[in-house]
């Protein structure tokens, strides 16, 4: 569905350097990575925000909807969550139902900031998935949260991509343990400039485990 080649993206001092990848339907990505690597960066980039890129750093095949959970919910202050959920073309009957779909039924008229964190992510990733996302982007959706919360969510998220076949995933997580639930792909970026030093397909569970056992023996990896 999406393919990456990008040459490269500094801010004053080089952050990614080559990254070439090719995201396909059904992908389960967890992007793990030293903090400050450049995750988001790469995230912003394959959301298409980031405008300083060359034409053709990123190939997207099909026309695809992109729903982006950022690590601030990004939820309009002063509306509602109903109304929020319009802003991105929802109906009513939409607005409810992916309310419902994030455990917030009921919860249409509050405004953000009466909510809990746990409860204000649920519902940016309700809007998320108002926009029909073709690939949904996740970074650090698990961050701050206890780990109650944490695991609530994270079961949530691997309900709603159990639940659509065609739909692909990349969620950036500094815990480990989450490709276990999420991913059968990861990849592990690192270096200077950073490159995906990892991006490896796994489809059992055990091979998860491998890779999150050679992952420990990294030295910077922040695994849990
Ligand atoms: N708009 C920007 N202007 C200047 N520097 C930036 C900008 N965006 C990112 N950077 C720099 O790029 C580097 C990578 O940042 P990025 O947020 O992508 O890392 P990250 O791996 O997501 O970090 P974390 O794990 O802490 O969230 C950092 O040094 C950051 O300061």
């Amino acid at each position: 569905m999406l393919e990456l080649r990008i040459a490269g993206r500094s801010f004053g001092k080089p952050v990614l350097g080559e990254v070439f990848a090719t995201i396909e339907r059904g992908d389960r990505i967890c992007l793990l990575g030293p903090s400050g690597i450049g995750k988001t960066t790469l995230l912003n980039a394959i959301a298409g925000l980031d405008k300083a890129l060359p034409p053709g750093s990123i190939i997207r095949r099909d026309t695809l909807r992109v729903g982006y959970l950022f690590q601030e919910h990004r939820l309009l202050p002063w509306r509602t969550l109903h109304a929020n959920l319009k802003l991105v073309g929802a109906s009513d009957e939409q607005a409810d139902s992916v309310l419902g779909q994030v455990g917030l039924a009921g919860y249409g008229h509050y405004l953000p900031d009466q909510l809990s964190l746990g409860m204000a992510r649920r519902a940016a990733l309700a809007r998320c998935l108002a926009v029909k996302p073709d690939l949904l982007l996740l970074d650090e959706p698990f961050a701050s949260l206890d780990p109650v919360m944490a695991g609530e969510l994270k079961t949530l998220i691997a309900g709603i991509m159990d639940a659509s076949a065609s739909m692909a995933m990349i969620c950036v997580t500094h815990d480990g343990r989450d490709a276990e639930t999420l991913a059968n792909r990861l990849w592990y970026l690192d270096g200077k400039p950073a490159q995906l030093q990892w991006d490896d397909a796994v489809g059992e569970p055990s091979l998860i485990s491998d890779l999150l056992g050679k992952l420990r023996d990294v030295e910077g990896v922040d695994l849990v």
